[in-house]
């Protein structure tokens, strides 16, 4: 099942109107009490397989992928591809979009490739029928009233919507399991989490999962006592006691050996722990929040995670979403970036429609990939055409969009340098078309013909 960003404590319940309208089924974002807020419908995805029982899923601000494999609604019927199609609410309404699927959504005969739903309405996908049904009346979700939470920027309605949740659970003890992308910022949430919660004043203590050698994590974590193991000569505490008081980041917790599962289900549960090689229990007083980019829930099907520490890790489970699903972030990303280098950049110091290529880039590696990527083009700025966003995408085709063959890939990839290198000798050589065709090592034809390609013009209109 696909868990959607849970908002009840603050719901507000709107009447439902006798007939539902089109604007009911679409994303909103208004303003009431000096805050802004989004309507979010409540929606659900049924599918209704050839044999078996109907598989469902609510749709929240999440997008959904529905498939036979890896997807966050199953469908039990062979003639559904893995990831055969996604949904995504949008402020226009319910987005269907083919995945690239083997048998494709058809409706009253037609085969789509993207279409907006209404609720009510059947598309058929292989041997099965997916329906869109409103359960109810839509709730109001609150949006964070900045563009940033602690470290963490975020100015799309996602990321000012996850800032609310996390806001909202910063004061409580919970436990919280964040899932992203790799480069998504969890960890920096994590830590604005501590800091806007009352133990903002004890430790902060990160351990990432991943980073240790499996055999060295018990001691790491829990401590050892004097003689536990070779080397250890003296006792040590571990950083679930260093973090008593504070918060314990657990990264990357995916990756935490099955054998070492179940100590850390009792550190949650008792708020004990037992250091390697001891006989006594010592009690912990630490809020967790852990976080992985594994699908974790995958991972206990597969009987790699213990069930039981999932359902504890995830009392409160948000999703950050990763960041070619919210490119409205990225020139505030980018401003931010540019100020903290040294010396600081804005965005005016940028090459010529540099942002726009890296809006336009997936980033595979987030936020991360997005830092290394300013930080190059500040050193080398007349690396511009070779920016991630210049290839469009399509080199890293998501999930969202249907794969592209290699010479549909390698195409787009071409055109969008072309582009880009075009732009860039007609702005270096202040419009002028010869100038820029000689630059370039072609005719003054040519250069005219594929700006004509590509819809490219001069600036300044300048001809010769
Ligand atoms: N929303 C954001 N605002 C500002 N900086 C961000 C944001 N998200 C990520 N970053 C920056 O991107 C880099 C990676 O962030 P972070 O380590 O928090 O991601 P992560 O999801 O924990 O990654 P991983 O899973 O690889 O550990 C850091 O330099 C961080 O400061």
């Amino acid at each position: 099942m696909h868990a959607a960003i849970s908002f009840h404590e603050k719901t507000v319940l709107l009447p439902m109107p006798s007939r539902m309208p089109l604007s009911s089924i679409t994303l909103s974002v208004f303003r009431h009490a000096q805050q802004d807020w989004i309507h979010v419908p409540a929606l659900r995805v049924v599918v209704r397989p050839p044999r078996g029982e109907p598989v469902a899923a609510l749709l929240g601000l999440e997008p959904l992928v529905v498939g036979s494999r890896g997807a966050d609604l199953l469908v039990p019927d062979r003639t559904i591809s893995g990831k055969h199609c996604l949904l995504r609410l949008t402020e226009e309404g319910v987005l269907l979009r083919d995945l690239g699927s083997k048998n494709g959504l058809v409706m009253a005969g037609v085969r789509l490739k993207e279409a907006l739903l209404i609720p009510g309405a059947q598309v058929m996908m292989g041997q099965s029928v997916l329906s869109l049904e409103l359960t109810g009346p839509p709730q109001q979700v609150p949006l964070w009233p900045e563009p940033h939470f602690g470290g963490a920027l975020g100015a799309s309605v996602r990321m000012r919507a996850l800032f609310a949740q996390l806001h909202r659970v910063a004061t409580g003890t919970e436990t919280v399991l964040l899932l992203g992308e790799s480069g998504t910022g969890k960890e920096l949430l994590a830590r604005a989490i501590h800091d806007a919660s009352p133990r903002r004043d004890g430790p902060f203590v990160v351990f990432d999962c991943s980073a240790v050698a499996p055999s060295l994590i018990e001691a790491e974590l829990f401590g050892a006592v004097k003689g536990a193991y070779t080397g250890a000569i003296q006792s040590r505490e571990g950083l679930a006691e260093q973090a008593n008081g504070g918060t314990l980041f657990l990264d990357e917790v995916g990756e935490l050996p099955l054998e070492l599962q179940p100590k850390l289900l009792r550190m949650l549960e008792a708020r004990e722990v037992r250091p390697l090689g001891g006989s006594s229990v010592r009690t912990v007083d630490v809020r967790v929040v852990a976080a992985t980019h594994r699908p974790l829930r995958e991972q206990v099907s597969a009987g790699s995670f213990r069930q039981d520490l999932y359902y504890r890790l995830a009392v409160i489970e948000a999703h950050v979403p990763p960041l070619r699903e919210r490119p409205e972030d990225i020139p505030l990303l980018v401003e931010r970036l540019l100020a903290s280098q040294s010396p600081p950049r804005t965005l005016a110091d940028l090459p010529p429609h540099a942002l726009e290529m890296l809006q336009a880039h997936r980033w595979p590696g987030n936020v991360r990939e997005l830092r290394n990527a300013v930080t190059r083009l500040t050193l080398f700025p007349s690396l511009v055409s070779l920016l991630p966003g210049a290839e469009a995408a399509t080199a890293h085709p998501s999930q969202e969009e249907p794969p592209l063959t290699l010479r549909e890939a390698r195409d787009a990839v071409i055109q969008s340098f072309e582009r880009a290198y075009i732009r860039r000798h007609l702005e270096e050589n202040e419009g002028n078309v010869s100038a820029a065709a000689r630059r370039m090592g072609i005719s003054r034809q040519m250069l005219h013909r594929m700006m004509v390609e590509h819809g490219v013009r001069a600036p300044g209109h300048r001809e010769d």
